[in-house]
């Protein structure tokens, strides 16, 4: 068996387990493989990006450098190039691999392959021309090229993305790094969840798990942060921060405290608990924006940031409330504090008390969440520390490392 052949048979080992027949199915996923032409050859990926050429540089994340590629047959093509020195790069490289061979939609990334040669991995994806939402959403030229229709239109179809990663995927799929910089937007702007390097794959059944924490400031879900307890509700977190942003125009990871708001989400909710919520609309989208859209869309936001995850509508509850009108939605409870260094300095590690988990003296967590697992938090919270040290200390994209 040739490297490219053991390598998907890597790939798709974590599945044996969920399938009668499993051998065939092993064989079949290869065989689609082949059809499909998942593999490619390196001379292919060097000749569509000149040989890696500095100008095809797309950009650089956690995991490498992104190159633009042309195919022969004209494919237009974005080639992820693992850095060589990263372990950990080695790992979201097999993870996304894995996650992205499962599943096709309209709002996820299409995985056109991979290659191996030598030390060399690389994956190869559909080049998504409007690129990352952060370059557009976040650029003062160019954010108003996303005017409020296109702005609702990508929340809607990651909303419909994650609904499908979520419940609709052959497996549970949580991708525990959704933020702007991980949405591409294609020439129509449809919205493509891409990174799956920090995803999960759930068993059928289970609904959380405990796990190390990895994922991006000013995204992550307090309890995920605190507890290292992921479920679909820290993905419905991110979202939420996500349509918060989209809405403002505001990154959250870099606001600059207003008033005695600490970051977008109080800010947010402090403002829409006294009848102003507009006020957060971003300028660039004010004067076209219909009030009663973006109303529905603030309240759904806040919902999505609620501290307690019990609370949080879970993604197919959010997509039916994006086509309501407002008065039939619940009223937001206080936002969570996503994870920040300055939240873990404050909260003692081992904590039992779930006020101070949370963060809010009148938090609504629940305390059989927070509880099960003091052991875990315990370990979870000595592990974020130092990644958030590390985070805030060498890593420029703000993200803490992929532990297990
Ligand atoms: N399929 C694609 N089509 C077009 N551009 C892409 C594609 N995939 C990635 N890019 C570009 O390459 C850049 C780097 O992507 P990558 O996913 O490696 O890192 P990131 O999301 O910016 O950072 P991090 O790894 O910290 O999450 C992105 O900002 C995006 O603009």
């Amino acid at each position: 068996m040739n490297k490219s052949k053991n390598f998907f048979r890597n790939l798709v080992k974590p599945f044996r387990s969920n399938s009668s027949n499993v051998g065939e199915d092993v064989e079949d996923l290869e065989k689609i493989a082949q059809q499909e032409q998942k593999s490619f050859l390196f001379d292919t990926l060097v000749a569509a990006t000149k040989d890696f050429h500095p100008h095809h540089k797309l950009g650089e994340g956690g995991f490498g450098p992104v190159y633009r590629g042309k195919l022969d047959d004209g494919r237009e093509i974005a080639v992820k190039k693992l850095s060589q020195n990263s372990s950990q790069g080695k790992k979201e490289f097999e993870n996304e691999a894995k996650v992205l061979a499962r599943v096709q939609h309209r709002n996820i990334v299409n995985l056109l392959g991979y290659c191996i040669h030598g030390d060399e991995k690389l994956l190869v994806y559909e080049f998504v021309i409007n690129q990352s939402l952060d370059k557009v959403l976040f650029k003062p030229n160019r954010k108003e090229e996303l005017d409020w229709k296109r702005r609702y239109e990508i929340i809607t179809g990651i909303a419909r993305g994650l609904l499908y990663l979520h419940n609709d995927s052959h497996n549970r799929i949580i991708h525990r790094d959704i933020k702007a910089s991980n949405i591409l937007l294609d020439d129509k702007w449809v919205p493509k969840i891409a990174d799956f390097g920090m995803a999960r794959l759930f068993p059928e059944g289970e609904t959380h798990v405990n796990t190390r924490v990895a994922g991006t400031n000013g995204y992550m879900a307090p309890e995920y942060v605190m507890h290292g307890q992921l479920s679909v509700k820290a993905d419905v977190f991110s979202f939420g921060v996500l349509v918060l942003e989209l809405i403002s125009g505001q990154k959250n990871s870099s606001f600059s405290s207003n008033g005695d708001a600490r970051n977008l989400l109080e800010w947010a909710y402090k403002l829409y608990k006294k009848g102003k919520g507009l006020e957060i609309m971003d300028a660039a989208i004010a004067p076209l924006a219909p009030t009663e859209q973006v109303v529905i869309c603030i309240q759904i936001g806040l919902l999505c940031v609620q501290s307690d995850p019990k609370v949080r509508p879970d993604m197919h509850r959010v997509v039916i409330m994006l086509s309501k009108k407002p008065g039939h939605l619940d009223e937001p409870m206080r936002p969570g504090i996503p994870g920040t260094r300055y939240r873990r300095s404050r909260l003692p590690y081992g904590s039992s008390s779930t006020a101070g988990a949370s963060g809010f003296s009148n938090s609504h967590s629940s305390e059989s969440t927070f509880n099960i697992n003091t052991n875990t938090a315990t370990a979870s919270a000595s592990v974020s520390t130092s990644a958030h040290a590390s985070s805030s200390n060498s890593d420029p994209h703000g993200k803490r490392p992929m532990k297990s």
